[in-house]
């Protein structure tokens, strides 16, 4: 699919490359300054959030190592459905270990304090949040997310790793959804 068709399928540009890029520069100096000296484990959560984990990973220069989870609270529509399910837990040990997880957005907020609570549980000495995009819902949530991109307005939004039954994960912008998109599934 060529990138045209992607944005065809968008109703506006909500962050752009370059926005995200900087955006992500500046969460990468506050983590370095934040976990000076330590060995840092990235936990990223799959699918959304590979791409976040790729740059940001790639932008610290701090020793750090990267392990994954799948969990799923969406299925394929827009809504969640309440339920979290670990679909591939960590192959990591906690004990000890300083944990950032990294998502790519925090909705209801529903994914991230299971996250957060379930691996609270394994013995790390931190487990901290970052997260790219956090809508309103979110943010009047008890969940302390320590690393926060951008509040955005309550749209779906793909692209950067966001998908819509499972497409634009690749779009490099993030985008609102056209409404023509939903009525045509
Ligand atoms: O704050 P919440 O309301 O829980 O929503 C946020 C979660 O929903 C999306 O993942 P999804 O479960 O759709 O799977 P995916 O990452 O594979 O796209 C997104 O990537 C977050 O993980
Ligand atoms: N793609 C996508 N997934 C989500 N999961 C929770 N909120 C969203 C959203 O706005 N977009
Ligand atoms: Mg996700």
């Amino acid at each position: 699919m060529e990138h045209s068709d992607i944005a065809d399928d968008l109703e506006s540009v909500l962050i752009t490359e370059q926005e995200i890029r900087d955006k992500i520069a500046e969460l990468a100096r506050r983590i370095e300054a934040d976990y000076a000296g330590e060995r840092l484990l990235l936990v990223g959560v799959l699918r959304g959030a590979v791409m976040v984990m790729a740059d940001l990973a790639r932008e610290l220069s701090l020793p750090i190592e990267m392990d994954w989870m799948a969990v799923s609270s969406y299925g394929s529509g827009t809504q969640s459905s309440g339920v979290v399910r670990i679909l591939k837990d960590l192959d990591t040990d906690l004990h000890g270990r300083k944990v950032l997880i990294v998502e790519d957005i925090i909705d209801s907020g529903l994914t991230l304090s299971w996250l957060r609570a379930n691996l609270g549980t394994r013995g790390a000495d931190s487990v901290e949040i970052c997260a790219l995009l956090r809508k309103p819902a979110a943010a009047k949530l008890a969940v302390d997310v320590r690393y926060v991109g951008f509040e955005i307005p309550n749209a779906f939004v793909v692209g950067y790793g966001l998908d819509y039954a499972e497409k634009y994960r690749n779009y490099r912008d993030i985008g609102i959804l056209a409404p023509h998109v939903y009525s045509s599934q």
